[in-house]
């Protein structure tokens, strides 16, 4: 398999001794250069990277490949054997405990309450009409609060938010120090990591992590402890598999219930509200940040959506009901499009439990597989002249014949994102609130952007837009 040259027993270790933002673009030099496949090696790891849609279908499309990579294993003392990490016989009880909780019945109901807080979004923004906002932050506490409020059923008091605000650090801080370990082969042992700078810089950020989520958990509980299964069931149509009943519930009150009847426990409790509190929020954030800055830098499509909403809306302030929502179908194309070319989760990657042949080349066992899904989504005979921003590309004549791995923000498979429904909705809440009262030009270029190596794909400056009220709801 082609790679870059190796160094007799260390293989390709130093080339990663580098900062976030030269390790992010040294993976995609080595894309554009060995185009279909290579591989990475150091001491006795190693790591073959795939890009293109067969090879991802591979992998991904199989429960044969379920188990993560040891990269992942660096997560674990913070989100534990929650959904995300964990395999197995517990990955598949979880798994079939959650997806009910993000059916369409339960997004109906979260549905009114993302858009109060996208109604809430909006009205600050009104105090920062014709300035340039930073729309990192401001996304960041929209899908908190949002996640927070739906799946949790917690509405952030004060305190909260201020805690909610060392959160969110927190959460950078751990990205940043996952990323030290990832790439840097003597931190892989737990021993030197815990005793290194970032190792007890993580230790510390864990702990405010899990501060926050065990007061999430223990205010719901008491909420529910005040108010009785009464509150817990006064969702009608609820309807979920669990003891032959039919019900549906949000998600931390599903998992409440599940420990009622000892299919879960607290330490189950807080690694699942851990994983979603994370996978919830920060993955969303990023998606709507980099989708402003495009429909800013592109106002021809900005005053495309504006058309589609004001067919929907007319001159009515009202707030989007979810069939609102699933009328926005041009939105969704643009949404779908950013994705496309700023997908938040770039990269993952898969432990290789037995050897396998990709295009030719046998990989052995034991191997990691890293996913691109950055560079798949950029491969020109995919999607022809990739960087330009073309939501086109995926209305439904358009997307005929294209190859069902070719385009994976949420990954695909058994082990494809539980939230994606819940993502798209929320992102089309934001946006279609903020496109009905504002116009929004940019500051930020796609061109000035600098992305570093984390959990998610994190740009290292902040990204700004303008937002100018619009003076009628009127689309002439
Ligand atoms: C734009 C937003 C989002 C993107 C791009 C995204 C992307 C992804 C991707 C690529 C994976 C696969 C990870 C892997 O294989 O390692 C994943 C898994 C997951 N996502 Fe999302 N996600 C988003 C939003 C959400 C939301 C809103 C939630 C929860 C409410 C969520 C919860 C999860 C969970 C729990 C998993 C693990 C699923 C499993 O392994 O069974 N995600 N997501």
């Amino acid at each position: 398999i082609p790679g870059p040259d190796n160094i007799f027993l260390i293989g390709n270790a130093l080339e990663f001794l580098a900062t976030p933002v030269e390790i992010f673009g040294l993976t995609r030099k080595a894309a554009n250069k060995w185009k279909i496949i290579y591989r990475f090696w150091a001491f006795n790891l190693a790591a073959v990277n795939v890009f293109t849609p067969e090879h991802v279908e591979k992998i991904i499309s199989t429960t044969k490949f379920n188990s993560k990579s040891i990269l992942y294993s660096f997560m674990r003392p913070w989100l534990q054997d929650g959904l995300l990490l964990s395999d197995g016989a517990k990955w598949q009880q979880r798994r079939k405990i959650l997806t009910p909780t993000f059916h369409f019945n339960i997004l109906q109901r979260f549905c009114v309450i993302i858009e109060e807080n996208s109604r809430r979004m909006v009205e600050m923004l009104n105090n920062s009409a014709g300035e340039k906002v930073d729309v990192v932050p401001l996304m960041s506490e929209f899908t908190l609060n949002s996640i927070c409020e739906t799946a949790m059923g917690t509405r952030f008091s004060e305190e909260m938010a201020d805690k909610g605000e060392s959160y969110k650090a927190a959460i950078h801080s751990i990205g940043k120090g996952l990323v030290q370990r990832v790439t840097r082969i003597m931190l892989f042992s737990d021993l030197i990591f815990n005793l290194s700078a970032f190792g007890r810089e993580q230790i510390k950020s864990i702990q405010i992590v899990q501060n926050f989520t065990k007061k999430v958990i223990k205010d719901r509980k008491a909420n529910i402890e005040q108010y009785g299964a009464e509150n817990l069931d006064d969702m009608d149509n609820n309807e979920y598999n669990m003891n032959n009943k039919r019900k549906r519930t949000a998600m931390l009150d599903l998992l409440i219930q599940a420990q009622k009847v000892n299919l879960i426990d607290d330490q189950g409790i807080q690694e699942e509200v851990d994983t979603f509190m994370f996978e919830g929020h920060d993955t969303t954030a990023c998606g709507l940040m980099y989708c402003l800055m495009l429909l800013a830098n592109h106002k021809d499509i900005q005053d495309k959506i504006f058309e589609e909403l004001f067919t929907i809306f007319g001159n009515s302030d009202i707030s989007a009901s979810y069939d609102d929502l699933s009328k926005m179908r041009y939105l969704e194309c643009c949404i779908k499009e950013s994705l496309r070319l700023y997908p938040p989760v770039p990269f993952i990657s898969r432990q290789l439990t037995e050897s396998t042949d990709l295009g030719g080349y046998k990989i052995p066992s034991d191997v990691f597989c890293h996913i691109h899904i950055y560079d798949l989504h950029r491969r020109e005979e995919l999607f022809p002249d990739p960087l330009k921003f073309d939501p086109d590309r995926f209305l439904p004549e358009n997307c005929i014949g294209r190859h069902p791995y070719a385009y994976i923000p949420f990954s695909a498979g058994p082990r494809n994102c539980i939230g994606q429904k819940f993502a798209m909705m929320e992102m089309k809440s934001a946006i279609s609130a903020i496109l009905r009262r504002f116009e929004i030009y940019p500051v930020t270029r796609p061109w000035d952007l600098r992305i570093a190596a984390d959990l998610v794909l994190r740009s290292t400056e902040p990204i700004y837009v303008i937002f100018e009220k619009r003076n009628t709801l009127s689309s002439k």
